[in-house]
């Protein structure tokens, strides 16, 4: 009894760290073995750039906010010195917070430099100190190793490239932002590009998307009056799509058969599609194309091929896919369009082709839209205040519409309102005068942006990504004006169109009601009103195919005086003014 206490007392204490040792002890060993396991280092380097992520937007989110807020008091306003100085705050202050944000888009990769190079595209919306230093993102990825490719092959095909090649060059041809490709010849002698998506990338893409949420809800409450969620959105929908080749296989066979359709009805165009042998989701095998970016000017010289015929087919292509057939390729940067001379048997009525390449990024148009964006282009091309304004409000709901058409066409308002779209390139100045522009009316243009649909914003890329193109293969006046010509061909085919159907429709009414009142012997007045609908409806399509038929023809004729005056400098001068009275 006495011993008691004495030889519990020990027992107590020898049990109780125990209790707290054990578990402990686990937790530890578990932790252990965690540390050293994959698990470990993707949740480690997940949280990694996430934090990177965060750090850079948060950082430049309060340089922006505080810099505005209080970064400028000592200058007075209206002081034409001091709005100077202001200017060139704000210049430093997009260019550093532009560079914070890009270091670590390069630092994190994959997703980021997708972003990043759509952020380099924008320039209709963002300074031109962000889009230029985005730029970069471009052209400058770094490959996967050779490696790593190969444990694709095994892990998603399970076979390796020895298999399923007979050669497989190790040196990328091109190396982008989610994948890269390398010539190979498949074992029965083909000659095929293999695009590989970046092994790294869907270990990380769906955290990355997640933080890039995130973000745009945290930058949309620091500035509310900026708008930003459509783009997080483009990114969620899109992305995983172009994660799949499957789809790009898919949409790349789409378009190919649209074209050949297209050629089947008369209408033949330059563009060639890289023909799929098969696609995986994240390796598709196509089609070996020799050839050069398009927006090479010397290779261009040294094979004969003329930059105003280039952009002009461009146009065509671009024109087609909207307007005609309402499925378009929405990333036409020129690292996606290589041309070359025309091959032997091609159906290209050129002296060249132009081959599409990555058709990961789709938009579907829906008739009525291509209806309405065909009749906006048309005002704009037109300089119908009044009907650019309808317009803009029947497409977004939208009254700055002289800012939409900006953001539109790229263009300075001035030179829309003074009939110049059409007639003249955009030059230095104008470029310049639009990133300011952008600069100072960047909470408008959000407003826009946020509420314009989610298919005019990929055309808004689409526009700007072509009009750069012309820009950096020195397309002149004379060419400007044959893609506008091209346009106008296919914007007059869908009013036309619409307008048929609508005739038809009058049409058809009236003569339900002539037969409904003759069966039913009405009276007189009935079947002679359903008879005046008839003639009215035949009248207004009288005159619907009239001005359509006038508008195609001229502009057809246009485009061939363009043509011949690549010979004859007198008749170009005659095509350019008759040009610029049709259009
Ligand atoms: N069929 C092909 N034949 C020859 N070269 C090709 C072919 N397909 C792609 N390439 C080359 O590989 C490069 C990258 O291809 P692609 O644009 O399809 O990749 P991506 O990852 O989708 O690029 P991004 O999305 O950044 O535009 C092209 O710029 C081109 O140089």
């Amino acid at each position: 009894m006495v011993n008691t206490p004495v030889t519990s007392s020990p027992a107590r204490t020898r049990r109780y760290p125990r209790k707290v040792l054990l578990p402990l002890a686990c937790v530890a060993t578990a932790g252990a073995l965690y540390s050293t396991s994959d698990s470990f280092r993707h949740h480690t380097l997940a949280f990694r750039r996430a934090l990177l992520a965060a750090e850079a937007v948060i950082v430049t989110g309060y340089d922006y906010k505080f810099s505005l807020e209080y970064g400028n008091r000592d200058l007075k306003e209206g002081d034409p010195e001091d709005d100077r100085e202001r200017r060139v705050r704000r210049s430093r202050l997009h260019k550093r917070s532009a560079e914070r944000v890009m270091a670590m888009m390069r630092q994190n990769g994959g997703i980021y430099i997708k972003l990043g190079q759509h952020l380099a595209s924008l320039k209709y919306l963002l300074p031109e100190e962000w889009t230029k230093t985005m730029e970069p993102l471009q052209d400058k990825c770094l490959p996967s190793s050779l490696e790593s490719i190969q444990a694709l092959f095994l892990s998603d095909l399970g076979q390796p490239l020895s298999e399923i090649f007979s050669s497989f060059d190790v040196t990328p041809i091109g190396v982008a932002s989610l994948a890269q490709v390398h010539r190979a010849t498949l074992k029965d002698g083909c000659e095929v590009a293999v695009k590989i998506q970046h092994p790294a990338l869907g270990e990380f893409s769906e955290v990355d998307m997640k933080t890039i949420a995130a973000l745009t809800h945290f930058i949309a409450y620091a500035f509310p009056e900026f708008e930003f969620f459509w783009l997080s959105e483009e990114i969620q929908d899109n992305l995983p799509k172009e994660l799949d080749f499957r789809y790009e296989a898919r949409n790349a066979e789409r378009t190919a058969a649209n074209f050949d359709c297209a050629r089947v009805q008369g209408s033949s165009s330059a563009v060639k599609i890289p023909d799929v042998f098969w696609a995986q989701k994240r390796v598709l095998v196509m089609e070996f194309m020799n050839g050069s970016r398009i927006d090479n000017v010397e290779y261009l010289n040294a094979n004969n091929i003329k930059v105003g015929e280039v952009s002009r087919e461009m146009a065509r292509i671009f024109s087609q896919m909207i307007y005609k057939d309402g499925f378009l390729h929405c990333d036409p940067h020129p690292g996606n369009v290589m041309i070359r001379p025309t091959p032997v048997g091609s159906p290209s009525p050129f002296n060249f082709e132009i081959i599409l390449l990555d058709h990961g990024l789709y938009r579907e148009l829906s008739p009525e839209f291509r209806l309405d964006y065909a009749r906006l282009w048309t005002a704009v091309m037109d300089s119908d205040e009044e009907e650019i304004k309808r317009r803009a409000i029947a497409l977004s709901g939208i009254d700055a519409y002289e800012l939409f058409a900006c953001i539109l066409t790229g263009r300075d308002w001035d030179v829309i309102q003074d009939s110049q779209l059409t007639r003249k390139v955009r030059n230095k100045a104008e470029t310049s005068k639009i990133s300011h522009g952008a600069g100072n009316w960047l909470v408008e243009i959000a407003d826009i942006l946020a509420r314009v649909p989610r298919d005019l914003l990929l055309l808004f890329k689409t526009n700007d990504l072509l009009r750069a193109l012309d820009e950096d293969l020195g397309a002149d006046d004379g060419a400007q004006m044959g893609t506008f010509a091209v346009m106008g061909l296919y914007c007059a085919q869908v009013i036309f169109e619409a307008d048929k159907k609508e005739i038809r429709q009058t049409l058809t009414r009236a003569s339900v009601s002539t037969s409904a009142d003759s069966s039913s012997s009405s009276s007189i007045t009935g079947i002679s009103r359903s008879m005046t609908l008839m003639f009215a409806s035949v009248g207004v399509w009288c005159r619907a195919y009239c001005r359509f038929l006038l508008k195609t023809v001229s502009l057809d004729l246009f485009i061939w005086w363009i043509d011949q005056s690549q010979a004859n400098s007198v008749l170009y001068r005659v095509a350019s003014t008759l040009g610029l009275s049709v259009l």
